[in-house]
Formats: structure tokens, sequence, C-alpha cells
């Protein structure tokens, strides 16, 4: 009685300790019976040791030791995999600092996530993109969202569309040219990865607005900005990082200054077209279609009850948002996907003159002998990019080597996945990542998996389709996969014969920092993807390039 009533007088006399203390109590009491939850859960789970107090915590702290800052996990995951002999597939409990993660890295168990039956992007993919470009960017988008979107691009990405755009990267390429020539005079060393991003953004941009934003001849503000906005969101899917208050009013400041810049020249395009579609009553076509912009503004002008009387035309502000994150979301994952790969692809050439000998016969063979005639005959018959196998071999092994996607699912409740004859858990909030990189380094399907080997594409020895995973696969695969390998079979007809280009600054370690690959003996951290939108090269692939006489 005396302790009832003395507790009964200690809430009367300090009801806000008290009340404090009982949602500390709370809080706590709720914190550990989650962590039990989530320990529980993994813990008869496939996967490396699992500790209660730790999960595998300590197993991603470790591997993460050995390598530089702020790394892509794909890479980490084929180490813990290759140290532990993980076969298939494997749990991550990462509680309380991230996400729970399935690891997939067997093709048939990503077929049963990507095809057989395709399940929504992961919340996660939203929480990373969303900072960058706003919310529901297609790649991120699920359900009637995403099927509007993809509807609506879908044509542009077609082949007959594909073709057509040769002549324009060609012309970009030109510029390109010169921009090498003017690098190969003062012989000075420059980012490889900054200057063919301002390349690729500008094909990037003809695509989705049929106009350049001028990166490569500018000063290119609209690239700097979207590239800021990656910078700004890096670490958010930290958790002390994105809680520093110091950090989080850096990055309300620098955010609302870049996108009152960015947005409102972005849309001033956008209306710019559409009010020019209603003026003109044209309704833009999906067969022949001129811009992205165009096919995502043509049910806003079918739509539109102002035809022919623009001075009211107007696009509802949620569908202008839309509209605004898939142009960033476009601009930003169509250049910087691709740029990556271009400067894998170039430091990959640089210590390989055996297949750049090779791909420079193949041109000759298919092309002729003079390069710039090749420039203006591959404008007349785009269908011979088809024709470069060997070509071909090489962007696929630097995509094989270093994919620069990535690709995370959720299911629903109750759902599972089956792998030798068992049947696993899903659920839970896992975050089901498909790691093309744990795929495409295993030598089960890749002998030799660090070897640049474009001949593993050609004929008869070429790798089941069903083993390249860098695009993904099934509904969801990247849109934009024959544009991107399209664009780079150009870049490099209009590069590799005349320029010969040479990684400069490299650092080689004196030990490989992992087990699973000794590239860095010959080209230092560099081949440690970081993570940004996608997985990046460090340290901007600096080079020198020469002029072939
Ligand atoms: C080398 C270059 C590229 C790589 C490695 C790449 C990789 C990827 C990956 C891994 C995905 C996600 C697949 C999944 O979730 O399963 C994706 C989605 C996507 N990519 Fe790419 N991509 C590249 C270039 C491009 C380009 C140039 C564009 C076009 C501008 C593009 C447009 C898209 C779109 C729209 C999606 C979302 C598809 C959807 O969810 O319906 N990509 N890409």
């Amino acid at each position: 009685m005396t302790g009832v009533k003395s507790l009964a007088d200690a809430v009367l006399q300090y009801p806000i300790a008290v009340l404090t203390w009982t949602i500390v109590v709370a809080f706590v009491a709720r914190f550990f019976w989650r962590g039990y939850q989530q320990r529980r859960f993994y813990r008869n789970l496939p996967g490396p040791p699992h500790s209660w107090l730790w999960g595998h915590l300590k197993i991603m702290g470790e591997v993460a030791a050995l390598l530089p800052p702020n790394m892509h996990p794909q890479q980490m995951y084929t180490e813990i995999a290759k140290k532990h002999g993980l076969e298939g597939m494997f749990y991550m409990d990462l509680w309380p600092f991230a996400e729970g993660s399935l690891v997939l890295h067997d093709p048939e168990l990503m077929d049963q996530i990507q095809v057989t039956k395709p399940l929504p992007q992961h919340r996660l993919a939203n929480d990373l993109l969303k900072p960058m470009v706003g919310d529901n960017v297609i790649a991120a988008a699920n359900g009637a969202v995403w099927k509007r979107l993809h509807n609506a691009m879908l044509p542009a990405f077609s082949w007959s569309h594909i073709r057509h755009l040769t002549g324009m990267m060609v012309d970009e390429c030109m510029i390109f040219r010169d921009i090498l020539d003017r690098k190969a005079a003062t012989g000075e060393v420059f980012s490889f990865e900054e200057t063919s991003a301002r390349l690729v953004f500008d094909v990037i941009s003809r695509i989705v607005f049929a106009f350049p934003l001028h990166a490569q001849t500018a000063s290119g503000q609209e690239l700097l900005d979207i590239r800021e906005l990656i910078k700004l969101a890096e670490g958010q899917l930290d958790i002390f990082t994105r809680l520093n208050p110091f950090n989080m009013v850096r990055v309300w400041w620098r955010k609302r200054e870049v996108v009152g810049r960015l947005d409102p020249k972005l849309l001033s395009h956008v209306y710019e077209r559409f009010k020019l579609l209603i003026n003109e009553e044209m309704v833009p076509s999906r067969r022949n279609p001129y811009s992205i912009l165009d096919l995502m503004l043509r049910e806003h002008v079918e739509q539109s009850p102002e035809k022919g009387r623009t001075r009211n035309a107007k696009i509802s502000k949620a569908d202008e948002e839309l509209l605004l994150t898939q142009i960033k979301g476009l601009l930003l994952g169509g250049h910087g996907t691709t740029t990556d790969t271009l400067t894998f692809l170039y430091m990959l050439l640089s210590k390989h003159p055996e297949v750049v000998q090779k791909i420079r016969q193949e041109l000759i063979d298919v092309f002729g002998p003079d390069s710039l005639a090749a420039m203006e005959h591959v404008v007349e018959y785009p269908e011979k990019l088809q024709n470069l196998p060997y070509t071909e071999g090489a962007i696929k092994e630097t995509l094989r080597l270093f994919p620069a996607g990535f690709g995370v699912r959720q299911a629903e409740a109750g759902m599972t996945i089956s792998y030798k004859g068992g049947n696993y858990p899903i659920d839970n909030g896992l975050v089901l990542s498909s790691n093309a990189h744990g795929v495409q380094w295993n030598s089960k399907y890749f002998p030799d998996p660090e070897e640049f080997r474009p001949e593993r594409w050609i004929g008869e020895n070429e790798a089941p389709r069903a083993y390249f995973r860098t695009f993904g696969k099934g509904a969801r695969a990247c849109l934009g996969q024959n544009l991107a390998l399209n664009e780079i079979k150009i870049i490099l007809m209009a590069t590799v014969r005349d320029y010969d280009f040479e990684c400069a600054g490299l650092k080689p370690n004196a030990q490989p920092r992992l087990t699973h690959t000794r590239l860095d003996m010959i080209y230092g951290d560099v081949i440690f993807q970081e993570l940004a939108m996608e997985p990046k090269p460090r340290g901007g692939g600096m080079m020198t390039v020469r002029k072939i006489a």
C-alpha cells in the first residue's frame, strides 16, 4: 500500500519527470523488443555468421574497414559472399543502422523477383532519389504512377527512334573531338568523367527536350546543378549524417539555391513547348516521337480544353511536379550511368592496347579506313552499329566488371523465394538486392572474372543473356539500355581511332584490398565504386589524351 501511495504521490508531485521517465522506459523497451524481433528473424537464415548483439554489422564493418570511404555496397556484398562461401543468396541484418537486406547473386533467384513475379521497387529507392529529383521518379515509382510514366516514355526507347538519334549523337561527338584536340595540344591531365559527362548530358538533353543544354560549349549550369543535387544527397541514407543539425541546415540552404535556379529553368522549357503544342493544335506523335517531353505532354495536350488559346494553358500542380521529377531523373540517370561506364571503359582500354587495336580494326572493316568519313557513313546507315560484335563485347565487359546500376525490390507480407528446395522469407521490409556485380564476378558464370575479355560476348563463346544483369531484367529493366549501348559505340567510333588515352595519377595498391579482385594493384582505389545515385568511379577518371598523327 505504501508503495502504491508513494508512486501516486510521485506522479502528483513530479508529473513531468514521471511522464518523461515513462516515455524513456517505453522507448527503450520498444527498441529492445524490436531488436530482439529483428535478430530472431535472421537467426537461422542463410548468411555470414550472425550475432545476437551485432547482427551482421560487424561483418559489414570489417569489409568496410578494408575499403575507401563511401563505398557502394555491391562490391562489399560480393566480397562477403566470397569470404564466407555464400552461394546464391544471403541475408544481412544491419539493424538498427540500415534496412536488412536479402542479397541475390544467382540469376535464377533474380529472375524470381524481376521476371517471373516482378516485385515493386523498394521504398528505399524513392528515399534515395527523392532528395535529388523529387517524388516518384520512374525508376522508383510503383503501381499506376509507374504504368502511366512507362507507357508515356516507351516510344522514345524503341529501335526506330534510337536509329533516328544517330545524327544528333554524331554532331555532339564532333564537338567532343574538338575538346579532345585542345586537351591533346596542351597535354593536360583532365577528368574524363567530367568531360564525357558534358557530352552525354547534351545528348540526353536533346533526347528529353529535342535541343541541347550546351554543357559542352557553355557553362552547362543545369548539369552543374544536377550534379550538386547528387552531392547534397550524399550520406542522406546514413542516420548520423541525416540527423546532424549542421549538415541539415547546410543541405537545406544549398538545395534551396540550386532548386530555385534549376526548376524554373526546366519548367520554362516545358511550358514553352506546351503552349506551342496547344497553339498549333499539335498532338505529339507516339510513332515518331520528337522528344520525351512531347511524349509526356501528350496526354495534357489531348485533355486540354484550351486548344488554340495558350493564355490559360495549364498543367495541374501535381502533374507539373511529376513532369519536372521525370525530366530531372532522366537528365540525371541517363547521363550518370553512361558517363560512369565510359570512364571505366576508357580506363580499361588504356591498359589493354590489344583490345583497342581490335576495336579499331572492326571499325575499319565495317565503316572503311577514314574515321571522319565513317562518322558521316554511320548517320546514313545506323543499322551498321549492330554489326560491331567486338566493340559491343568491350562495352559489355565494362558493364560486367563495373555495373553502374542497382535494383532493389520489396515484397508483401508472407512472400517467399524458393532456393534449393526450401522457401525463404522475403517480406519484413527486406531490401531485395539483385547484385549484378556478384553474378558478374562469379567464376561459375564468368571464368577468370577479373580479366577484361570482350570475346566472352561473341559467337559461340557468348555468355548466356541471363548472366548479364547490369541493366536488370523483366518489366522494370532499364528502358535506356539500347540507347546507352548505341551512344557508347558512336563515342568509341568518334574517338578510338584518332586518339590514345592514358590513365593519369594512378596509385596502384601494393597489396589487394579484397580477396575477389587484384585490379586495385593496377588502377588503385579508383576501381572501388562510390555510392552516389549509381555506383560511380572514384577520382574522376583522370587521363591524358594524345592525337594519333
Ligand atoms: C550504361 C548505362 C545505364 C545503366 C548501367 C543503367 C542501369 C539501369 C538499372 C540497373 C535500372 C534499374 C533496373 C531494375 O530496377 O531492375 C535502370 C532503370 C532505368 N533506366 Fe537505365 N541504365 C543506363 C542508362 C540509361 C539511359 C541512357 C536512360 C535514358 C535516358 C535510362 C533510363 C532508365 C529508366 C527510365 C529506368 C526505369 C525503368 C522502369 O523502372 O520502368 N537508363 N537502369
